[in-house]
């Protein structure tokens, strides 16, 4: 489903992914996990087109993606969230999907507002879609009084909305309380399996990743320690010495 191959990137002196491959198939959820500063977030932006790689290939559906841009990738079938939800603050719950849903009927990008007004058939589909995500008992509620847990959900709702075939998501529990967390993990197994998603994430609490995960990588400065499932990964020594003995998979 989607490839990459001797991934390379640089800030400046500083080697930040120092030959990175992974092949994650279809219907699999991959976790890419490592301590702080691995290299996880920037793999992601390679891997979605925010920002170019220094050397390497990446390949989506068998198709060289390389050098299309984030926008292009999306059209593709990339869906996304960040540590940090990005939702429309200022506007309801209802609102935020019907905008990413006329934007999907217009195959552009999440952009201005331009009516909020939605056809009967936008505004069924944003509510299924609230649905989904467990906010339909707040589809009035503007995004900037949601709780951090909502707006992480809402923003998942805005990125199902536009219909991916992969969702790329970045600590998608992270700040969570324990029973936001859990709810978050019961929606993402949903509609893994609703939609047939391939699903590739980054995430530092491993309970929310044995729930998650087919298979994990595990990186440290930059490059690929270990990957396998779980039992594999938790036997490897070098990953158990990153962790410095703590039980992988038991936090
Ligand atoms: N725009 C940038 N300019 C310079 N250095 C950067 C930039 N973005 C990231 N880095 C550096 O690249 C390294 C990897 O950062 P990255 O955010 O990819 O790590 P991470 O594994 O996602 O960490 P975390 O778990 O804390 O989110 C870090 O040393 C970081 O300081």
């Amino acid at each position: 489903m989607i490839e990459c191959t001797n991934i390379y990137k640089n800030y400046g002196a500083i080697s930040v992914l120092k030959g990175i491959s992974l092949n994650v198939a279809e219907q699999e959820t991959f976790t890419v996990i490592g301590p702080n500063g691995a290299g996880k977030t920037t793999l992601f932006k390679v891997l979605t087109g925010e920002i170019p790689a220094n050397s390497g290939t990446v390949t989506f559906k068998g198709e060289d993606i390389t050098r299309l841009s984030a926008s292009a990738r999306v059209h593709r079938g990339f869906g996304r969230t960040f540590q940090v939800a990005r939702v429309l603050p200022s506007n309801s719950v209802l609102e935020n999907i019907v905008i990413a849903l006329e934007a999907r009927a217009r195959q552009i990008e999440r952009g201005p507002l331009r009516q909020l007004r939605p056809t009967g058939r936008i505004k069924d589909e944003a509510v299924e879609v609230a649905r989904r995500i467990s906010l339909a008992n707040k589809l009035d509620v503007p995004a900037r009084f949601l709780s951090h847990g909502d707006r992480k959900r809402l923003e998942l709702g805005i990125t199902l909305a536009l219909k991916p075939k992969i969702l790329m998501m970045d600590e998608p529990t992270a700040g969570m309380s324990p029973s936001d967390r859990n709810a978050t993990i019961d929606i993402i197994l949903h509609v893994k399996d609703e939609d047939c998603l391939t699903i590739m994430l980054t995430e530092h609490d491993m309970d929310v990743v044995s729930q998650l995960s087919d298979r994990i990588m595990v990186m440290n400065y930059g490059e690929t320690i270990a990957v396998g499932t779980l039992s594999e990964i938790r036997e490897n020594a070098a990953v158990r010495d990153i962790y410095l003995g703590e039980e992988i998979g038991d936090a």
